[in-house]
């Protein structure tokens, strides 16, 4: 596979994305350098991706004035309050296979109206509604709303580059995405290990939909396990998104493009990291197809593994309610007990289950 100019020495290629949109042979390098990428690692970095720098930076520095307020401030719009769970939850309240998380973070999800919920509606309905948002800082609101719009746009542009890698139409999954892709913006805070109880900034898992847009401040943390199973750093490069693909894309290609595992270590003693992580998935309603992919693709499919502590469904709605209820037993029990089994609301209950994502 040819590299563009990488200065991440051994780590996650960097990708222009203004080659997509270059000359024919631009292009067509660009797409062969992708398909290589998803087929290895489904982990690069992009840049050219057109997000103003102000605006990033803007979201960054409000993040950063988010997390200093006192937490009786945050804790007003905590998570427990929203059964379409949204809002803030304290470092250690998420669990990724049962051990905690080490970071504090705030949730922001498509802006609707809440659904009425009757014994006929679609359980995943529930996870439609409105976000929760700080009073002491109304200048969080458009920023972040602003900011989801153009991630939202780097994702769909980015899938439609991994349709063409794919030997597909630019438009492929468009029947699953529009009119409302669904959305998970999340600002998050890992506190140094002097205040963190664990290393475990995020545990090992994997992203669930169709991609990831990562946004990394300075502070390192990031770690990506290759199919090897070596863990490479991706630490942040400046302009740069990580971008990942999820599950969605594993399953929608029998195993052709690959998700791999990721985590965050907790930042040294004294040092705090921030993110801002993006989810792009597709419409709640829609069941993940499987893509013919052009035969010299498919016999580099590896097939779909299924992890028993984590099965993953073609609903796509039914998928992301199942993980925002393990993510956040607090949320299930207090608005979704109807919707867990005994043995799910006995583990609720004592903290156990979750899930990062
Ligand atoms: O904070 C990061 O850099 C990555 C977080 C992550 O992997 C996740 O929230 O799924
Ligand atoms: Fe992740």
């Amino acid at each position: 596979m040819t590299v563009h100019a990488n200065p991440v020495q051994a780590g996650l290629p960097i990708v222009d994305f203004s080659r997509f949109h270059g000359s024919d042979g631009e292009r067509a390098a660009f797409v062969a350098e992708l398909r290589a990428i998803l087929h290895d690692h489904g982990f690069f970095y992009l840049t050219g991706h057109g997000v103003d720098p102000k605006l990033i930076q803007d979201v960054v520095s409000t993040a950063k004035r988010f997390f200093a307020l006192p937490l009786e401030q945050k804790l007003e719009i905590e998570m427990v309050k929203s059964p379409h769970f949204r809002g803030y939850n304290r470092a250690g309240r998420e669990r990724t296979r049962g051990e905690q998380d080490w970071r504090e973070q705030l949730d922001i999800n498509t802006e609707g109206e809440a659904v009425e919920i009757g014994p006929e509606t679609q359980p995943w309905k529930r996870l439609l509604g409105p976000n929760q948002w700080p009073d002491a800082l109304p200048e969080l609101k458009p920023l972040l709303l602003a900011y989801q719009a153009e991630v939202t746009r780097v994702g769909i542009d980015v899938l439609k580059a991994i349709a063409v890698a794919l030997g597909q139409p630019e438009n492929a999954f468009a029947e699953i995405y529009e009119p409302q892709p669904s959305q998970l913006l999340k600002i998050i805070r890992y506190p140094g290990r002097d205040v963190a109880e664990t290393d475990q900034g995020v545990g090992a898992h994997k992203d669930g939909g169709f991609v990831t847009v990562l946004l990394q401040d300075v502070i390192p943390g990031l770690r990506v396990r290759t199919e090897e199973g070596v863990w490479i750093d991706a630490p942040p490069v400046p302009g740069t998104f990580v971008i990942n693909t999820g599950e969605l894309l594993e399953l929608a290609t029998n195993g052709y493009v690959r998700a791999d595992v990721h985590d965050v270590v907790a930042p040294p003693a004294g040092a705090e990291r921030f993110s801002v992580a993006f989810f792009l998935g597709s419409r709640y309603d829609a069941t993940i197809p499987v893509i013919e992919l052009p035969e010299d693709l498919k016999r580099a499919e590896r097939g779909i593994s299924v992890d028993p502590l984590n099965p993953i469904f073609r609903e796509v709605g039914q998928n992301h309610l199942k993980s925002r209820l393990r993510s956040h037993p607090d949320v299930a029990l207090a608005h979704h007990r109807d919707l867990l089994t005994p043995e799910q609301r006995a583990a609720a209950a004592a903290g156990e289950a979750g899930s990062a994502y």
